[in-house]
């Protein structure tokens, strides 16, 4: 549930998107207004936010996520000892009660023990700390959209459940704990969480970039897939103050009232036959967007390239994994017809060494100034707009 807005960019931001029904697509978020290249669409705290795997208790504060202190400064959790915080303030907001229970009364070794696949980790840290949620934000994530059941072989929603159960004292687990909830619970997951990535090193394939927490986002995850989005996600983990685990969202470009805003749930130089799979299997559904309709017609796009599924979800908007190590390639024709959409490479794909984040432009200044710097949403890297497109003046919308 959308908590106030703190500060006047999220009030802006609050007024920027409005909640649609959409046919085919569920509910979306829609510009209920014009808005302006690079204007924050949204600012949110998460509804939930969990460690990705019991390591990242170790790298990173169990409250909010920034990098532990090397030294000794960092306070082990005076209830589970397993986690950390890395301020007494953080120590005071705690950590998911069933999660710290569950670390205390088992240790981390028992929950390994359950656990010892870091696969297996991730989905039951999620259902720890989604059942300590208190019930009106649980009711929240249940009434977010559902993923399609998980593929054969994928850790089986019953075992989960059990070990759930092993772990937690039943006193502390929520009226209507049951099997049902619990695959309710992770189809809402796999469906909605967006990555918090471990801060970037350059020259790491994304591919082994690790996420140190998900979060699932009350309006963010109403966020619909475009393989062109017009806008796309940030977040600053490591950012000093409050709020550090906010979800911002920035359109790429000017964007008409009334059109709906889409992010893109992996890196966008992934090929046609890579992206539909993934949305197929993982999202249920196909795309047909523009870029998708244009390059189904493309002949050597075969299940033969060689993308990667194996990212993180992100709703998830993610943390996106990029899934080829050269930018998507044109079909078999020449000229722009075959690749009309060339331009939205050049100008909103980070090209630094195996990156592909989106660039999104930092926001207008209060006067409505366009800042003609673009930020990229995985490196960081900030690029003029002289550098991004060497032959155009100012940007301009892109259609
Ligand atoms: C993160 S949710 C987005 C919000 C969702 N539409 C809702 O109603 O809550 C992801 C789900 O939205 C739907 N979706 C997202 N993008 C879509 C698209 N381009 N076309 C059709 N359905 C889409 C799929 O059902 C997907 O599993």
């Amino acid at each position: 549930m959308a908590s106030a807005p703190q500060n006047p960019t999220a009030a802006a931001a609050a007024a920027a998107l409005r909640v649609a029904d959409l046919p085919g697509r569920g509910r979306g978020l829609v510009a209920a207004r014009g808005v302006r290249e690079g204007e924050v669409l949204l600012s949110e705290p998460a509804l939930l936010l969990y460690p990705s795997a019991l390591a990242s208790l170790r790298a990173y504060c169990a409250a909010c996520f920034r990098a532990l202190p090397a030294d000794s400064a960092a306070a082990p959790c005076a209830s589970c000892r397993a986690a950390a915080f890395c301020s007494p303030a953080c120590a005071a907001a705690a950590h998911p009660r069933l999660l710290c229970t569950a670390l205390s009364h088992c240790a981390s070794a028992g929950l390994a023990a359950a656990a010892p696949a870091e696969a297996v980790q991730e989905p039951l840290l999620f259902l720890l700390s989604a059942y300590s949620l208190p019930d009106p934000a649980l009711r929240a994530v249940l009434s977010l959209a559902s993923a399609p059941p998980p593929p054969p072989g994928a850790q089986d929603a019953a075992d989960l459940h059990a070990a759930v159960a092993a772990l937690a004292p039943p006193h502390l687990l929520p009226a209507g704990f049951s099997p049902d909830l619990t695959a309710a619970l992770l189809d809402k997951d796999r469906g909605n969480s967006f990555a918090i990535m471990e801060p970037y090193r350059p020259w790491t394939p994304l591919e082994l970039q690790k996420a140190r927490a998900y979060a699932v986002y009350p309006r963010a995850s109403l966020l619909n897939h475009d393989c062109l989005p017009n806008a796309c996600h940030f977040d600053y983990p490591d950012r000093p103050g409050p709020g550090n685990t906010d979800i911002v969202v920035r359109a790429l470009h000017d964007i008409p009232e009334g059109r709906e805003v889409c992010i893109s749930y992996f890196a966008a130089n992934w090929r046609y036959a890579d992206r539909q799979r993934r949305l197929l299997e993982d999202y249920g559904f196909r795309c047909e967007c523009d870029r998708c309709q244009v390059e189904s017609q493309w002949k050597d796009d075969d299940d033969d390239n060689n993308g990667d599924d194996a990212m993180e979800e992100e709703g998830e908007e993610d943390g996106a994994d990029g899934g080829d190590d050269g930018m998507e390639e044109e079909g078999d024709a020449d000229g722009d017809d075959d690749f009309p959409h060339a331009y939205f490479f050049v100008r909103y794909l980070c090209d630094s060494e195996g990156c592909w984040g989106m660039l999104a432009p930092l926001p207008p200044s209060p006067n409505g100034e366009l800042s003609h710097v673009f930020e990229c949403n995985v490196c960081g890297k900030l690029r003029k707009e002289e550098d991004v497109m060497p032959d155009e003046g100012t940007s301009g919308m892109v259609h």
